[in-house]
């Protein structure tokens, strides 16, 4: 890829075709696993969140979207299917569940949460 079209990516956002994609490989995600945690591995809201699933013994799918190529695309995919601009993004058994704020919300609820999304 160009430097030009790489540098005009970041400024623009994802192509429509790399939009679509990313909404289908989120969809997909969230179809498929019990909890899914979107994620920025500096972010000081996603390390409550993953402290918070850990302690709870929770299985969940992690995407640290600053580590991987797609995370730019998968983030504005989040954003149209969500309206959340932030990370964490969290789904519980095929739920938006939103950020670290309303995870913390619902902690008493959330061992029964993850026994219902087959995630404990
Ligand atoms: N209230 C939110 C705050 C989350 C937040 O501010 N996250 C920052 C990263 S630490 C963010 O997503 N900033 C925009 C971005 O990274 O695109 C929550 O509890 O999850």
């Amino acid at each position: 890829m160009s430097v030009f079209k790489r540098l005009s990516g970041f400024f623009s956002g994802p192509t429509p075709e790399e939009l679509a994609a990313a909404k289908t490989k989120v969809q997909a995600l969230i179809n498929e696993n019990g909890v899914v945690v979107f994620s920025k591995s500096y972010c000081p809201y996603c390390a409550s969140t993953k402290r918070t699933l850990n302690k709870l013994g929770a299985k969940y799918v992690l995407l640290e979207l600053n580590e991987i190529d797609d995370g730019r695309a998968l983030q504005s995919a989040l954003q149209e299917i969500t309206y959340q601009t932030t990370v964490p993004n969290i789904f519980i058994g095929r739920k938006h569940i939103g950020g670290n704020s309303e995870l913390q919300d619902i902690k008493d609820q959330l061992p029964e949460l993850l026994r219902h999304a087959g995630a404990h």
